[in-house]
Protein backbone atom coordinates (compact mmCIF):
# COMPACT_ATOMS: atom_id res chain seq x y z
CA UNK A 1 0.00 0.00 0.00
CA UNK A 2 1.83 2.91 -0.98
CA UNK A 3 0.99 6.77 -2.34
CA UNK A 4 2.71 7.72 -5.41
CA UNK A 5 3.51 10.97 -6.60
CA UNK A 6 5.39 11.30 -10.37
CA UNK A 7 7.19 13.86 -11.57
CA UNK A 8 4.26 16.36 -9.93
CA UNK A 9 4.50 20.20 -11.02
CA UNK A 10 2.12 22.78 -9.46
CA UNK A 11 1.53 26.06 -10.26
CA UNK A 12 -0.83 28.40 -8.61
CA UNK A 13 -2.31 31.32 -10.50
CA UNK A 14 -1.62 30.02 -14.20
CA UNK A 15 -1.63 32.67 -16.98
CA UNK A 16 -2.31 35.35 -14.47
CA UNK A 17 0.56 38.27 -12.70
CA UNK A 18 0.88 36.25 -9.80
CA UNK A 19 1.85 32.66 -11.25
CA UNK A 20 3.77 30.72 -9.04
CA UNK A 21 5.42 27.61 -8.95
CA UNK A 22 4.92 25.89 -5.64
CA UNK A 23 5.98 22.20 -6.69
CA UNK A 24 8.52 21.41 -9.53
CA UNK A 25 9.12 17.78 -10.20
CA UNK A 26 8.66 15.86 -7.12
CA UNK A 27 9.06 12.63 -7.00
CA UNK A 28 7.83 10.58 -4.17
CA UNK A 29 6.87 7.06 -2.60
CA UNK A 30 5.47 7.12 1.11
CA UNK A 31 4.18 3.63 1.87
CA UNK A 32 2.39 2.10 4.78
CA UNK A 33 4.12 1.91 8.24
CA UNK A 34 6.44 5.37 7.90
CA UNK A 35 5.65 7.95 10.44
CA UNK A 36 7.14 10.96 7.51
CA UNK A 37 7.99 14.43 8.79
CA UNK A 38 7.93 17.00 6.19
CA UNK A 39 9.61 19.95 7.00
CA UNK A 40 11.14 22.99 4.64
CA UNK A 41 11.42 27.21 4.77
CA UNK A 42 8.13 29.04 4.76
CA UNK A 43 6.58 28.44 1.15
CA UNK A 44 8.91 25.55 0.13
CA UNK A 45 5.74 23.71 -0.75
CA UNK A 46 4.82 21.50 1.98
CA UNK A 47 1.11 22.60 2.18
CA UNK A 48 0.76 22.50 -1.31
CA UNK A 49 2.32 18.59 -1.62
CA UNK A 50 0.82 17.28 0.74
CA UNK A 51 -2.81 18.61 -0.75
CA UNK A 52 -2.27 16.92 -3.62
CA UNK A 53 -1.91 13.41 -1.18
CA UNK A 54 -5.41 13.04 -1.20
CA UNK A 55 -6.81 14.87 -4.23
CA UNK A 56 -7.46 18.12 -3.10
CA UNK A 57 -4.89 19.84 -5.19
CA UNK A 58 -4.27 18.33 -8.73
CA UNK A 59 -1.41 18.30 -9.94
CA UNK A 60 -0.24 20.99 -13.05
CA UNK A 61 1.77 18.04 -14.68
CA UNK A 62 2.56 14.59 -13.46
CA UNK A 63 0.31 12.22 -11.66
CA UNK A 64 -0.51 11.31 -7.79
CA UNK A 65 -1.35 7.59 -7.01
CA UNK A 66 -3.03 5.21 -4.44
CA UNK A 67 -1.91 1.77 -4.50
CA UNK A 68 -2.29 2.55 -8.22
CA UNK A 69 -5.68 4.46 -8.85
CA UNK A 70 -5.08 7.94 -10.04
CA UNK A 71 -6.50 10.12 -7.99
CA UNK A 72 -7.10 12.38 -10.69
CA UNK A 73 -10.50 10.17 -11.51
CA UNK A 74 -14.22 11.11 -10.10
CA UNK A 75 -15.06 7.08 -10.19
CA UNK A 76 -16.18 5.20 -6.83
CA UNK A 77 -12.47 3.91 -6.24
CA UNK A 78 -10.99 7.07 -6.50
CA UNK A 79 -13.08 8.59 -3.93
CA UNK A 80 -12.58 5.57 -2.03
CA UNK A 81 -8.51 6.34 -2.28
CA UNK A 82 -9.20 9.69 -1.71
CA UNK A 83 -11.21 8.67 1.72
CA UNK A 84 -8.32 6.69 2.69
CA UNK A 85 -6.02 9.00 3.18
CA UNK A 86 -7.32 11.31 5.85
CA UNK A 87 -6.82 15.51 5.98
CA UNK A 88 -6.47 17.40 9.31
CA UNK A 89 -5.54 21.01 7.76
CA UNK A 90 -3.32 23.51 8.85
CA UNK A 91 -6.90 25.62 10.19
CA UNK A 92 -9.42 23.21 11.27
CA UNK A 93 -12.14 26.30 11.51
CA UNK A 94 -12.11 25.51 7.47
CA UNK A 95 -13.34 21.84 7.89
CA UNK A 96 -16.09 22.64 10.18
CA UNK A 97 -19.73 23.14 9.22
CA UNK A 98 -21.82 21.42 10.88
CA UNK A 99 -24.23 22.51 13.68
CA UNK A 100 -23.59 19.91 16.21
CA UNK A 101 -19.42 18.63 17.03
CA UNK A 102 -21.28 15.06 17.35
CA UNK A 103 -22.52 15.65 13.22
CA UNK A 104 -19.57 17.36 12.43
CA UNK A 105 -17.41 14.14 13.14
CA UNK A 106 -20.29 11.92 11.52
CA UNK A 107 -20.25 13.54 8.25
CA UNK A 108 -17.25 11.56 6.86
CA UNK A 109 -18.36 7.94 8.50
CA UNK A 110 -21.96 8.63 7.17
CA UNK A 111 -20.67 9.25 3.64
CA UNK A 112 -19.14 6.08 3.10
CA UNK A 113 -22.50 4.62 4.09
CA UNK A 114 -21.73 3.12 7.54
CA UNK A 115 -25.13 2.90 9.40
CA UNK A 116 -26.19 4.33 12.10
CA UNK A 117 -24.90 2.27 14.65
CA UNK A 118 -21.55 2.37 13.18
CA UNK A 119 -21.45 5.75 12.95
CA UNK A 120 -22.17 6.54 16.59
CA UNK A 121 -19.26 3.99 17.38
CA UNK A 122 -16.69 5.87 15.29
CA UNK A 123 -18.01 8.86 16.75
CA UNK A 124 -17.17 8.25 20.37
CA UNK A 125 -14.12 6.08 19.43
CA UNK A 126 -12.77 9.19 17.54
CA UNK A 127 -13.74 11.78 20.32
CA UNK A 128 -12.35 9.78 22.85
CA UNK A 129 -8.98 9.61 20.60
CA UNK A 130 -8.88 13.46 21.13
CA UNK A 131 -10.32 13.70 25.04
CA UNK A 132 -13.66 15.50 23.92
CA UNK A 133 -15.72 14.34 26.58
CA UNK A 134 -18.78 13.20 24.70
CA UNK A 135 -21.59 14.16 27.44
CA UNK A 136 -19.76 17.55 27.55
CA UNK A 137 -19.18 18.68 23.34
CA UNK A 138 -21.43 16.19 21.79
CA UNK A 139 -24.25 18.57 20.73
CA UNK A 140 -22.26 21.76 21.37
CA UNK A 141 -21.75 23.76 18.05
CA UNK A 142 -18.17 23.45 16.31
CA UNK A 143 -18.09 27.28 15.83
CA UNK A 144 -18.78 28.02 19.68
CA UNK A 145 -15.43 25.90 21.03
CA UNK A 146 -12.25 27.44 21.80
CA UNK A 147 -9.48 27.25 18.85
CA UNK A 148 -7.81 24.35 20.56
CA UNK A 149 -11.30 22.31 20.92
CA UNK A 150 -11.88 22.95 17.37
CA UNK A 151 -8.78 21.50 16.12
CA UNK A 152 -9.81 18.33 18.51
CA UNK A 153 -12.97 18.08 16.66
CA UNK A 154 -11.52 18.66 13.28
CA UNK A 155 -8.95 15.62 13.92
CA UNK A 156 -11.55 13.25 15.22
CA UNK A 157 -13.63 14.22 12.11
CA UNK A 158 -10.36 12.78 10.11
CA UNK A 159 -10.13 9.71 12.82
CA UNK A 160 -13.64 8.71 12.33
CA UNK A 161 -12.97 7.90 8.96
CA UNK A 162 -10.60 5.20 9.97
CA UNK A 163 -7.82 6.35 6.93
CA UNK A 164 -4.49 4.32 6.03
CA UNK A 165 -2.84 7.57 6.17
CA UNK A 166 -2.82 10.20 8.39
CA UNK A 167 -1.80 13.75 6.94
CA UNK A 168 -1.83 16.21 9.59
CA UNK A 169 -0.45 20.46 8.08
CA UNK A 170 0.84 21.68 11.71
CA UNK A 171 -1.86 19.91 13.78
CA UNK A 172 -0.63 21.69 16.63
CA UNK A 173 -1.13 24.91 15.80
CA UNK A 174 -4.48 26.11 18.82
CA UNK A 175 -3.26 23.73 20.86
CA UNK A 176 -1.48 24.35 24.69
CA UNK A 177 1.01 22.51 25.44
CA UNK A 178 -0.86 19.88 27.65
CA UNK A 179 -3.26 19.26 24.72
CA UNK A 180 0.09 18.46 21.82
CA UNK A 181 1.13 16.05 24.12
CA UNK A 182 -2.04 14.49 24.49
CA UNK A 183 -3.11 14.33 20.88
CA UNK A 184 0.60 13.33 19.47
CA UNK A 185 0.82 10.59 22.46
CA UNK A 186 -2.50 9.15 20.64
CA UNK A 187 -1.43 9.37 17.08
CA UNK A 188 2.04 7.59 18.07
CA UNK A 189 0.06 5.06 19.93
CA UNK A 190 -1.94 3.91 16.71
CA UNK A 191 0.49 4.87 14.40
CA UNK A 192 2.05 2.32 16.69
CA UNK A 193 -0.67 -0.37 16.51
CA UNK A 194 0.07 0.02 12.91
CA UNK A 195 -3.37 1.63 12.73
CA UNK A 196 -2.88 4.37 10.11
CA UNK A 197 0.94 5.79 8.37
CA UNK A 198 1.47 9.12 9.35
CA UNK A 199 2.50 12.37 7.17
CA UNK A 200 3.11 15.31 9.36
CA UNK A 201 4.07 19.06 8.31
CA UNK A 202 5.43 20.63 10.91
CA UNK A 203 8.03 23.60 12.23
CA UNK A 204 8.79 21.47 15.30
CA UNK A 205 11.88 19.86 15.29
CA UNK A 206 11.19 18.13 18.75
CA UNK A 207 8.63 16.50 17.04
CA UNK A 208 10.23 15.30 14.64
CA UNK A 209 12.98 14.07 16.38
CA UNK A 210 10.04 11.98 18.39
CA UNK A 211 7.97 10.70 15.74
CA UNK A 212 9.43 10.93 12.73
CA UNK A 213 10.80 7.42 11.26
CA UNK A 214 11.46 9.54 7.97
CA UNK A 215 12.13 12.50 7.06
CA UNK A 216 11.61 15.31 3.59
CA UNK A 217 12.60 18.22 3.53
CA UNK A 218 11.44 20.96 1.14
CA UNK A 219 12.94 23.45 -0.94
CA UNK A 220 11.38 25.62 -3.41
CA UNK A 221 9.14 23.18 -4.60
CA UNK A 222 11.65 20.83 -4.86
CA UNK A 223 12.38 17.45 -2.03
CA UNK A 224 15.60 19.27 -1.48
CA UNK A 225 16.06 15.86 1.12
CA UNK A 226 14.82 12.10 1.85
CA UNK A 227 16.12 10.06 4.44
CA UNK A 228 16.14 8.65 7.89
CA UNK A 229 16.09 11.95 10.49
CA UNK A 230 19.21 10.85 12.15
CA UNK A 231 21.45 10.52 9.12
CA UNK A 232 20.33 13.44 7.77
CA UNK A 233 20.49 15.56 11.61
CA UNK A 234 24.03 13.70 11.84
CA UNK A 235 25.32 13.57 8.63
CA UNK A 236 24.14 16.72 6.78
CA UNK A 237 23.20 19.43 9.26
CA UNK A 238 24.96 21.96 6.34
CA UNK A 239 23.01 20.84 3.57
CA UNK A 240 19.86 20.87 5.88
CA UNK A 241 20.98 24.69 7.34
CA UNK A 242 20.88 25.65 3.61
CA UNK A 243 17.56 25.02 3.05
CA UNK A 244 16.69 27.07 5.87
CA UNK A 245 15.77 24.36 8.52
CA UNK A 246 17.99 23.42 11.77
CA UNK A 247 18.61 20.47 13.54
CA UNK A 248 16.41 19.34 16.96
CA UNK A 249 18.46 19.77 19.95
CA UNK A 250 18.42 16.36 20.72
CA UNK A 251 20.47 15.96 17.69
CA UNK A 252 23.74 17.38 19.84
CA UNK A 253 22.89 14.65 22.82
CA UNK A 254 23.31 12.49 20.46
CA UNK A 255 27.11 13.97 18.92
CA UNK A 256 27.47 13.75 22.66
CA UNK A 257 26.93 10.26 23.23
CA UNK A 258 28.39 9.33 20.07
CA UNK A 259 31.34 11.32 21.00
CA UNK A 260 31.83 9.38 23.86
CA UNK A 261 32.30 6.20 22.29
CA UNK A 262 28.40 5.34 21.90
CA UNK A 263 27.78 3.30 18.44
CA UNK A 264 24.26 5.09 16.82
CA UNK A 265 21.62 2.33 17.08
CA UNK A 266 21.08 1.84 13.34
CA UNK A 267 18.25 -0.09 14.38
CA UNK A 268 16.70 2.68 15.90
CA UNK A 269 13.36 4.37 13.68
CA UNK A 270 13.23 7.53 15.44
CA UNK A 271 15.89 10.26 16.61
CA UNK A 272 14.53 10.01 20.18
CA UNK A 273 14.54 6.20 20.24
CA UNK A 274 18.54 6.40 19.15
CA UNK A 275 19.14 9.02 21.78
CA UNK A 276 17.44 6.69 24.87
CA UNK A 277 19.15 3.71 23.89
CA UNK A 278 22.53 5.35 23.55
CA UNK A 279 21.89 6.92 26.97
CA UNK A 280 21.17 3.31 28.34
CA UNK A 281 24.43 2.07 26.81
CA UNK A 282 26.31 5.01 28.33
CA UNK A 283 24.68 4.29 32.03
CA UNK A 284 25.41 0.74 31.16
CA UNK A 285 29.12 1.25 30.91
CA UNK A 286 29.17 3.60 34.05
CA UNK A 287 27.76 0.97 36.21
CA UNK A 288 30.57 -1.51 34.71
CA UNK A 289 33.21 1.00 35.98
N1 LIG B 1 -3.61 29.82 -2.84
C1 LIG B 1 -2.43 30.25 -3.29
N2 LIG B 1 -2.35 31.12 -4.32
C2 LIG B 1 -1.15 31.54 -4.79
N3 LIG B 1 0.03 31.15 -4.31
C3 LIG B 1 0.02 30.29 -3.28
C4 LIG B 1 -1.20 29.80 -2.72
N4 LIG B 1 -0.89 28.95 -1.72
C5 LIG B 1 0.46 28.92 -1.66
N5 LIG B 1 1.00 29.71 -2.59
C6 LIG B 1 2.43 29.91 -2.84
O1 LIG B 1 3.02 28.65 -3.16
C7 LIG B 1 4.27 28.51 -2.50
C8 LIG B 1 4.23 27.25 -1.61
O2 LIG B 1 3.31 27.50 -0.56
P1 LIG B 1 2.95 26.40 0.55
O3 LIG B 1 1.83 26.96 1.37
O4 LIG B 1 2.78 25.09 -0.08
O5 LIG B 1 4.30 26.41 1.41
P2 LIG B 1 4.57 25.83 2.87
O6 LIG B 1 5.93 25.22 2.83
O7 LIG B 1 3.46 24.97 3.31
O8 LIG B 1 4.64 27.16 3.75
P3 LIG B 1 4.30 27.40 5.32
O9 LIG B 1 5.38 26.71 6.10
O10 LIG B 1 4.38 28.88 5.44
O11 LIG B 1 2.93 26.85 5.57
C9 LIG B 1 4.52 29.80 -1.74
O12 LIG B 1 5.31 30.64 -2.53
C10 LIG B 1 3.14 30.40 -1.57
O13 LIG B 1 3.20 31.80 -1.54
Amino acid sequence: MSIRVEKVNYIYGKGTPYERKALDGVNLEIHKGEFVGIIGHTGSGKSTLVQHLNGLLHPSEGRVTVDGVDLAGKDKETIAKRHSVGMVFQYPEQQLFEETVKKDIAFGPTNMGLDEGNVERRVRQAMEFVRLDYNTYAERSPFRLSGGQQRRVAIAGVIAMHPDFLIMDEPSAGLDPVGRMEIFSRVKEWFEKKYFSVILVTHNMDDIARLATRLLVMHNGRVAMDGKPMDIFLNHRKELQACGVDVPPLTDTLLYLKNQGIPVPETARTVQEAAEKMADMLKGDTHAD
